[in-house]
């Protein structure tokens, strides 16, 4: 089953599938580089359709040369272009595109005495660095980049990035060389062009905060991309349910012949008296996602607090591991959830006993804190479980992955560690389906599998309980026989969509609520 929409390339692949494309003759660099800049000026002209004033800035490379074609290109389109770029020697196919400027107009040079001396423009170009950054800028450019990330109203909302903006390492994300209290001041594109995929720079924080609307421009390499993509771990972008695959409402929907127990049998193991109102909001989730019955249970003190709605919830006391055997003996049974509202002692007495079942389970909050301070129970992990911490949790559950994750080694120009590597990382250690939460949610499966999901539009999900509602939705989804990776990965993009779809002033409780709107536009 493939869901999950737009492939996401990592800048070797990418740079492999060029030189394919370039090897096989389908297309010489020269070409592919012409490609990009007319596409690149093509979105720009686009977004402004009156011809107007372009600066545009051209690095030493590659990048460079598809900005000297945007020049040449918006220059014939009408448009007053002023080219400022370094005095080097490029490859040979950026020399090409420079010495075609150059019959055009002059190139001034790339510093910020120029950029800030030239008349205001209404377009600036950033084709300074694209995916062959490979360490920090230099002061110079750093003080363009600043500029251009500064809050002067005679470059806000005009920047138009070729692949992205100078300075964002496309693999992780992360601006070389910008420590992060100083990330509001870098450049923030109003759109980014890129060629042929998304990679994860375009998806993973701050990468996705500064690059405005990412768009994909085809330059022709399809092909390539597609002969070679069975030698690569499947890594998609999903965004909107419009992303997903078309057999998404069947798989959501409920076949005419269907009785409760067809779609599943969820378990929500609540905690303590006075926690119970995670717990409740997971199961909530669990049932509105179509799990055919759900039931909730808490220790026997703490029975009286689930007395209330909703009715369709059944519950059934369960005090100690002994009890959560008897219960999972059931073999209608399809999934549980541990760790909303549970309380980590508990957890940690409850675990052993659902993990031998090697039920599907959703493992969040205090079960991963249980997880934690106890490696045997890592052990037990199994690949139909999926761990859904927060950074947080993370960092407590794979502490060494989580400090690869660390910026600085980084920005010395060392190597790259992604949040995709590091939850595939700890997807692989634990065996176990990993959603790593935030507004660019990544999923990774043992397999290998990945898919990021992208929830910048929908920061009012930062909101107590909003967690325990995902833990119950990917719950329900398990439930009904969908596998771990898919259901996490689509419990992420129904989280998001119900947030989106109720706007401002959410709080954890509509969601669970909104999933029948969700459900509705789906067309399930
Ligand atoms: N390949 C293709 O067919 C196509 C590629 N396309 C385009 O090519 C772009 C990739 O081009 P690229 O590989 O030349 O790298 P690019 O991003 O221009 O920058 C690297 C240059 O900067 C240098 N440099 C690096 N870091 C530095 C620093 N901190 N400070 C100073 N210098 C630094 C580095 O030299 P170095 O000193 O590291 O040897 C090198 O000279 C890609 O993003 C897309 O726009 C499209 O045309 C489609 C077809
Ligand atoms: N700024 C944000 N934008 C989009 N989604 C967010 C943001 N912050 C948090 N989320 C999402 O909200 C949920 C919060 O979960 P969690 O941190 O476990 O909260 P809680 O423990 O209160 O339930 C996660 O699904 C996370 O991805
Ligand atoms: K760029």
């Amino acid at each position: 089953m493939m869901l999950f929409g737009s492939e996401i390339l990592t800048t070797a692949q990418m740079r492999a599938i060029e030189s394919d494309a370039i090897d096989s003759g389908a297309a010489t660099g020269l070409q592919l580089m012409e490609r990009a800049g007319t596409l690149a000026a093509g979105h720009i002209r686009l977004a402004n359709p009156k011809p107007g004033r372009a600066v545009i800035l051209c690095g030493p490379g590659n990048n460079g040369g598809d900005g000297y074609v945007v020049a040449r290109q918006l220059h014939h389109a009408g448009w007053s272009v002023r080219v400022l770029g370094l005095d080097n020697m490029p490859g040979p196919d950026a020399a090409h595109m420079k010495a075609l400027w150059q019959e055009l107009g002059p190139i001034h040079p790339l510093s910020d005495e120029q950029l800030h001396g030239e008349a205001p423009a209404d377009i600036y170009v950033d084709a300074i660095f694209g995916t062959g950054l490979t360490r920090p800028a230099d002061h110079r450019i750093m003080a363009i980049l600043k500029r251009l990330g500064s809050d002067d109203p005679r470059y806000r909302d005009k920047l138009y990035a070729i692949d992205c903006v100078s300075g964002l390492c496309l693999d992780c994300g992360a601006m070389l060389g910008w420590p992060d209290d100083q990330l509001s001041r870098a450049p923030h594109a109003r759109m980014t062009i890129a060629f042929d995929s998304p990679k994860p720079g375009h998806l993973l924080r701050p990468g996705c905060l500064l690059s405005g609307q990412v768009v994909i421009a085809d330059i022709g390499i399809s092909a390539q991309r597609r002969a070679a993509a069975t030698q690569r771990q499947p890594l998609h972008a999903i965004r909107r349910p419009g992303d997903a695959a078309p057999g998404l409402p069947r798989l959501l929907g409920k076949s005419p012949e269907g009785h409760k127990y067809r779609h599943g049998h969820a378990i929500i193991v609540a905690g303590a008296a006075g926690h119970g109102g995670a717990a409740r909001l997971s199961a909530r989730a669990a049932l509105r996602l179509g799990a055919g019955l759900v039931t909730l249970c808490p220790p026997q003190p703490a029975m009286p607090e689930h007395a209330g709605p909703p009715d369709a919830l059944m519950r059934r006391p369960i005090d100690d591991g002994a009890a959560l055997a008897d219960l999972l003996t059931d073999g209608r049974i399809s999934s549980i959830c541990i760790g909303p509202g549970c309380g980590i002692n508990r957890a940690a007495e409850l675990l052993p006993t659902a993990l031998q079942t090697r039920l599907p389970c959703i493992l969040d909050a205090d079960a991963l804190s249980a997880i934690a301070r106890d490696d045997s129970l890592l052990a037990q992990l199994h690949d139909r479980c999926v761990l859904t911490p927060h950074e947080g949790e993370f960092s407590r559950l794979f502490p060494d992955i989580a400090a690869r994750l660390h910026k600085a080694e980084h920005q010395a120009g060392k190597t790259c560690h992604s949040r995709i590597d590091a939850t595939r990382d700890a997807s692989a250690r634990s065996g176990a389906v990993v959603l790593l939460k935030g507004p660019d949610t990544v999923v990774a499966a043992p397999t290998g599998e990945c898919c990021i999901h992208s929830a910048l539009d929908v920061p009012w999900l930062a909101t107590a309980g909003s967690g325990d509602v995902l833990a119950g939705m990917a719950a329900g989804l398990l439930a009904r026989a969908i596998p771990p990776f898919h259901a996490a990965g689509l419990a992420a993009l129904l989280h998001a969509e119900a947030a989106r779809q109720f706007g401002p002033g959410l709080i954890a409780d509509d969601l669970p609520e909104q999933i029948p709107s969700v459900l509705r536009a789906l067309e399930v």
